[in-house]
Parts: C-alpha cells; structure tokens; sequence
C-alpha cells in the first residue's frame, strides 16, 4: 500500500487491532507446534492436531455428552427448523474430568482459558446435522448487544472429534474448500477472524448429516476478551 493510501485508509477499530493480534499470536504458537499441522487453504487459517486426546478421554466425555444431552439450540433472530438438529450439553468446566481438557486446548492456542466459554458437547444420530454458519457472532444481529458484555467476538474455534463414525458427519468449509471426517481425538481448530481482525465470511462450515453411526464431538469457542469474570 503507498505512504498516501495508508495514510487515508480507515483506522481499524482498537477491538479490530486486538483480534488481528490474537491471530498472529495464535498462528504463530500453532505453526511452531511440531504436533499441528496447517491446512492447505488460502484466506483462512485451520490447523490440525491428531490424537489430541486418549481414547479413555474420549470415552468419558461422550458418557457425559450421553448422560446431560438436550436439543441443541440456535442462536439466531430466525427461527431456522433443521437447521441445528443435534443434542448439545455443556460440560461443567470445573470437573476434573474436563478442566485438564480446557486448559490443554487453551495451552494449545496460547489463549487465556477465561477467555473460553463453557465447553459443548455435541451429539449427532443418523440424518443429524448442524447446516452451513459462521461461529462469529454476526453484529446485526440482537444478540450482539448482550455478546458484547459478554466477552465481546467469537475468535478461534476448537473442536475435538470423539469418535469415528461410521459415515457421514464431516465438517465442510465450502468456501476454503475443506472436508473434515470425524476421527477419535482429532482437534481442528480455526481462526473465525481475517488478517485484518474481522469476521472472515470464508470460514463458513457445516456438520454434515450423519449416515450411519453417531458422532460425539466437544467445542470451544473462544472469545476476544474474558468470559468468565
Ligand atoms: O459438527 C460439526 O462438525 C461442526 C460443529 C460446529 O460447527 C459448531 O459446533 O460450531
Ligand atoms: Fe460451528
């Protein structure tokens, strides 16, 4: 960019700045990880570790999952039938069973565990699915107002796949062209903002429906400032 277009370009808000940063940041520390690997697509950043967890791990979070599930919801001003259909349960961040979990993917990202909400667990039977969204909060909508106090955007994503499935249940980014198939203690996880700390529509995904089998899988979703006070 010239001297003159960067001096009359718009100042980017001081929130923006911070997201930018904890994407650097964030990049960064995975890049550095001999145990991640970066996922060849362009105009977002996705990054895997496999075998994040054990299989004994996996198995005790899916009996929780099993034990506490209820209907997922939307949070949306639409109401969108068939657009979330699985079982969603938030696992208590204090039981020794997960807070080891949550502090080993908040290492992982090098981001503060405060800043990550309360982590989900997802259930999918056969011909569940979650359809195509982005984990940003979108600013337009009424919602917005209430995530703002809350701990402001959404930035990474981290997912942990419990199990493998049978067939079906890929996570799909149709726009930056990926297509994830569950595995036992496969962590994906991506940055939800682009290079310039805004929401990156290119980060669009799916679950797939479940054909055959079920799928458990665990996320977090972290947030550019504290979420837990
Ligand atoms: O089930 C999946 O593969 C995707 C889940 C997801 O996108 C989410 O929980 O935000
Ligand atoms: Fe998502």
């Amino acid at each position: 960019m010239s001297f003159f277009a960067r001096k009359f370009a718009p100042k980017p808000s001081p929130a923006a700045q911070g997201r930018r940063q904890v994407g650097i940041d964030v990049g960064l520390r995975l890049d550095a990880n001999p145990a991640v690997i970066r996922a060849p697509v362009d105009g977002a950043q996705v990054y895997f570790h496999h075998d994040f967890l054990d299989a004994a791990t996996c198995a005790r979070m899916v009996a929780m999952i099993d034990t506490n599930r209820r209907p997922s919801t939307l949070l949306s001003d639409r109401n969108d039938q068939g657009f979330r259909t699985s079982d969603s349960c938030d696992m208590d961040r204090w039981s020794p069973d997960v807070q080891p979990i949550d502090e080993a993917i908040a290492a992982l990202l090098g981001i503060e565990p405060e800043h990550g909400e309360t982590m989900q667990g997802q259930r999918y039977a056969p011909g569940q699915q979650f359809r195509a969204h982005h984990d940003y909060f979108h600013e337009s909508e009424s919602y917005w107002e209430r995530m703002q106090r809350e701990g402001g955007q959404r930035t990474w994503t981290a997912m942990i796949y419990l199990n493998d499935v049978e067939d079906g249940g890929a996570t799909w980014f149709p726009q930056a062209g990926i297509k994830v198939a569950p595995r036992r203690g496969l962590l994906l996880t991506w940055n939800n903002m682009n290079a310039d700390g805004l929401p990156n529509e290119a980060t669009i995904h799916e679950g797939m429906p479940v054909v055959a089998g079920v799928k458990y899988i665990i996320t977090k979703w972290f947030r550019e400032n504290r979420w837990v006070r």
